[in-house]
């Protein structure tokens, strides 16, 4: 993968603009073609070298075209190789038609193709074009390579997959390697997508690098040079106060568990001092468990406004375990002014007045973090969950321009946007994250990382990735108790 461009993530239609940009400025676009589908066969003849046939299923587009350089390819090289056609090739067009009439192997209609033990599939059938449902016939074909088992490897996506969303359009192969070009693509890193494409692998096939920024936008995989330079260093001369001061507020007595997960969070990622905010009712219960952590009575609005009074105060988390309704609601919008994470209870307690919330964090820095999971989302933004037609990555978006605030689209492929349109996706997170106060602990890494001085959206990127970090070190089975030791800044 190309250095330049390994976190880039271009939408099908950006990537079409790419290569008509690269044809205009004079590139032989059959080239580009040519080194596509010679990497694809590399990778079929490294990945099964004990392959009895490789059986290359051909679209009616460039993805098929990519099909035909990989067959004559893997022709050339020894191997067998059987062709499998979507469409009549006598109406390719362009480089797909240059391609097909270089490969000299004869074809048959994909309806024919019967797999055989010891073939492997490559999946040239439909890539970036992809625009409907699948027809009937590419259905069949694919359910009957998962019958047998057969292995797919896919030229840029696996067909059935839309590259801009990371949807199923009817039905989709599961490769156990995608090739792609260039950059990777929204339904490489987007759920169900990155399941069905197996190991990615991103191939340069030579597009001038300023071709492939100009398109580029601001959606990017999640990775530490997207935020370290924002980083809390902890110099010789910080010390506990110039670290910050993270405040979480605890819910009653029979629900304080959560708010102390996020509190020792928060400190473990470096916050300077972490205090709980406590009920009086559930000081002694906090109290019992808690060292490094401070503890504070807060029981109503008015004892938050004296503690507002202290601007070293600077950052909260509010919701795990708080309870929902107008009490929560009140403590929200006390916080205005100050850095905040709402997560859980917090959020579901704006359902019905959502813009309450979203206008009084309106105006200067975004110093709002909303951390939803796909209920919550729902809640905040029913219009935009709904909305078929949007992306993960277009939906997240959306809601934090409404909001005005930095989302943290949770789930296995979190997505995290600001209201300026930056756009990261999370592709680090172990599938045993997704335990019991996972989500408590996040939202305390991200108020501490608030807490040290990190902007909104760099702290809840850094926040997500090093959760998922701490979540693969701490191994199959963990607790939040564990996850939390096993941050590392
Ligand atoms: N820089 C690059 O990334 C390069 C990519 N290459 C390959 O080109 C394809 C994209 O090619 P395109 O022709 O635009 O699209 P497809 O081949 O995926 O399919 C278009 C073709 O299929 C028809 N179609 C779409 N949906 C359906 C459907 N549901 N049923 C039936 N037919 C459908 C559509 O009408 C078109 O006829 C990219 O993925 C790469 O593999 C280049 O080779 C090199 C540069
Ligand atoms: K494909």
């Amino acid at each position: 993968m190309n250095k330049d461009c390994e976190n880039w993530l271009l939408t099908p239609a950006a990537m079409g603009r790419v290569d008509d940009a690269a044809a205009r400025s004079g590139m032989n676009s059959y080239g580009l073609m040519e080194k596509a589908g010679q990497a694809v066969s590399a990778a079929a003849l490294r990945l099964f070298p004990g392959a009895r046939r490789f059986v290359v299923l051909s679209g009616p587009g460039n993805n098929g075209g990519d099909g035909y350089v990989t067959a004559r390819a893997l022709s050339e090289a020894g191997a067998a190789v059987s062709i499998f056609r979507l469409g009549d090739p006598s109406r390719l067009k362009g480089d797909a038609a240059t391609a097909f009439a270089h490969c000299l192997l004869d074809g048959d209609d994909l309806d024919a193709y019967q797999p055989w033990a010891g073939d492997v599939v490559v999946d040239a059938i439909f890539g970036a074009g992809l625009d409907r449902p699948v027809p009937d016939t590419v259905r069949h074909v694919i359910e009957r390579v998962n019958v047998a088992s057969i292995p797919v490897i896919a030229v840029d996506l696996p067909s059935g997959l839309d590259g801009r969303t990371g949807r199923v359009l009817g039905a989709a192969f599961t490769a156990v390697h995608t090739v792609t070009f260039m950059t990777r693509k929204p339904a490489h890193v987007l759920l169900p997508g990155r399941r069905l494409c197996g190991s990615v692998e991103v191939y340069d096939i030579g597009v001038p690098m300023r071709i492939v920024a100009g398109e580029a936008g601001c959606v990017r995989v999640n990775s530490p040079s997207e935020w370290q330079y924002e980083f809390p260093s902890e110099g010789l001369e910080s010390h506990k106060f110039s670290r910050g001061h993270l405040t979480v507020f605890s819910g009653p007595a029979a629900a304080t568990g959560a708010a102390r997960l996020s509190a020792a969070a928060g400190l473990r990622i470096g916050a300077g001092l972490v205090t709980l905010a406590s009920p009086t009712a559930a000081l002694e219960t906090n109290a019992a468990q808690l060292t490094a952590v401070m503890l504070k009575a807060i029981d109503n609005p008015s004892d938050l406004a004296v503690y507002l009074d202290d601007p070293r105060h600077n950052a909260f988390v509010i919701g795990p375990g708080f309870g929902i309704g107008e009490r929560t609601r009140a403590f929200a919008l006390a916080l205005k002014d100050r850095l905040v994470v709402l997560d859980a209870d917090a959020i579901t307690s704006f359902r019905d007045e959502p813009n309450a919330l979203f206008n009084a964090f309106s105006g200067g820095d975004f110093r709002l973090v909303l951390t939803p999971h796909e209920g919550e989302f729902a809640r905040l933004f029913p219009d935009l969950a709904t909305d078929e037609r949007q992306s993960k990555i277009e939906r997240a978006l959306a809601a934090a321009v409404r909001a005005h605030a930095v989302i943290v689209y949770k789930g296995a492929d979190t997505v995290i946007a600001a209201p300026d349109g930056r756009v990261l996706v999370n592709d680090n997170a172990p599938a045993w994250l997704a335990t019991a106060g996972s989500g408590d602990v996040l939202a305390g890494m991200i108020g501490g990382l608030l807490a040290q001085g990190m902007p909104a959206f760099e702290a809840a990127a850094a926040g997500v990735f090093l959760h998922g970090k701490a979540g693969t070190a701490a191994g199959r089975g963990l607790t939040s108790e564990h996850l939390i030791t096993s941050i590392e800044r």
